[in-house]
């Protein structure tokens, strides 16, 4: 049997197209125009440079003001600081596009160690503002290091900060909730204006997975390494080999003249509620082809079902998360990587709340079997070691062949 997926809101080239439905394009542009001042320059490795002094501010919107060393690229760039909870893939969070217009904290304060290789990125590019750190590895010691965290930033115009006390950032985080924050290396910018840059920004409202998503159907090849469990020729002739995917722009009519089997609403950046267009299009292909949404994808089905979405105080980003299927009872450690949440109160009569964030008892899955559809918060395609939510995948393969077997 041969299955297509159509995978909407696919995120996996850059793209600079803005979807002709959207709201207000030029929200877009300032993000853009804002977020498009680092510079690179070619950094000598740490190892070299020990008596590096601060050369770095990161300026919070609440006026609190952090002296840090640079490595990766210098310049001026704005963005949203969350903190994140892995203990090691730092270089899958670089490159996951749902970082977009925000600064990554990591709270595992030795990062760099293993270095960077080209097989363990998420997509083509870092679309996240800036990573901040505690203790960056003067070394790297890693079989498949290709080169230094320091050198692979710099290479890709992102900012990086280190010897700051990530431990007190995050507490205030938690504390007050996710903070707009400013970080610069230049000397000729006073505090005083990067407070103000910080303060006259905002995340929320902002279309952003318009700026990552790819522009053009194509089809998914996989470049897993063949001697790996995951690569598909070793699933022996799995029933779904081909998935297009498709650009976060595109009409439902264009996705529903594939003819897929199913479709899966990818994970995206940003503000669920900010990109109407995208709900439209989720609206239109629902309960015409089974369904499946991952993080954005999830929210999004959330929001074309009739419910909300809000944003959380400083969302869920780790590898380390505990979910609950209310279904099977287990308790999954899951990836997870969002701000916002579907409000389970305001989800319709039929939508069921399947999966739930054990930290907060957020909404972590729904599921319509009116209309075939299913949906997680967090991220089954990842291996933050465990891979207790790889079923995910085996259920909706499952659905898809039910409704073909019965159409
Ligand atoms: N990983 C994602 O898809 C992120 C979802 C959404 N943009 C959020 O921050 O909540």
């Amino acid at each position: 049997m041969a299955i297509t997926v159509a995978i909407n809101l696919a995120l996996i080239s850059p793209s600079t197209l803005f979807h002709p439905k959207s709201p207000n394009p030029s929200k877009l542009r300032a993000f853009t125009l804002r977020c498009s001042s680092a510079t690179s320059t070619a950094v000598p490795d740490l190892a070299e440079i020990p008596w590096k002094t601060s050369d770095a501010r990161l300026v919070l919107e609440d006026g609190s003001i952090w002296r840090a060393k640079s490595f990766g690229a210098s310049g001026t760039q704005v963005g949203e600081v969350v903190f994140n909870t892995s203990l090691t893939g730092y270089q899958e969070i670089l490159t996951d596009p749902s970082y977009a217009g925000q600064f990554v904290l990591m709270t595992n304060p030795h990062i760099g160690n293993t270095g960077v290789n080209f097989d363990d990125q998420e997509s083509r590019q870092c679309f996240l503002a800036g990573l901040v750190v505690r203790s960056l590895s003067i070394s790297t010691s890693n079989w498949r290091c290709a080169e230094t965290l320091g050198e692979y930033l710099a290479e890709r115009n992102i900012m990086g900060i280190y010897d700051i006390d990530t431990h007190a950032i995050t507490r205030r985080l938690r504390q007050d909730g996710s903070l707009i924050g400013v970080l610069s290396t230049e000397r000729t910018k006073t505090d005083e204006e990067l407070l103000e840059m910080s303060r006259s920004w905002d995340i929320v409202g902002v279309d952003l997975i318009s700026g990552v998503s790819c522009k053009a159907p194509h089809d998914w090849v996989d470049r897993t390494n063949p001697e790996w469990e995951f690569n598909s020729s070793k699933r022996g002739g799995e029933a779904f080999c081909h998935m297009i995917l498709e650009s976060s722009i595109i009409y439902a009519s264009e996705t529903l003249k594939m003819k897929p089997d199913g479709v899966l609403f990818s994970n995206g950046p940003g503000d669920p509620s900010a990109v109407p267009y995208a709900v439209e299009t989720v609206k239109e292909i629902i309960g015409k082809v089974p369904a499946f949404g991952i993080c954005m994808g999830h929210q999004l089905l959330g929001l074309a079902l009739g419910g909300k979405t809000f944003k959380m105080k400083f969302g869920h980003h780790g590898g380390n998360h505990p979910v609950r299927n209310l279904r099977s009872g287990h308790v999954e450690i899951s990836a997870q990587n969002h701000n916002y949440a579907v409000d389970s109160s305001s989800l319709p009569e039929g939508v069921e709340v399947t999966h739930v964030n054990l930290n907060d008892g957020s909404c972590a899955g729904l599921a319509y079997p009116a209309q075939n559809i299913m949906s997680i918060q967090y991220h089954p395609e990842a291996s933050p070691g465990p891979h207790d939510s790889d079923y995910a995948f085996r259920e909706f393969i499952q659905l898809m062949k039910k409704v073909k077997v019965n159409s």
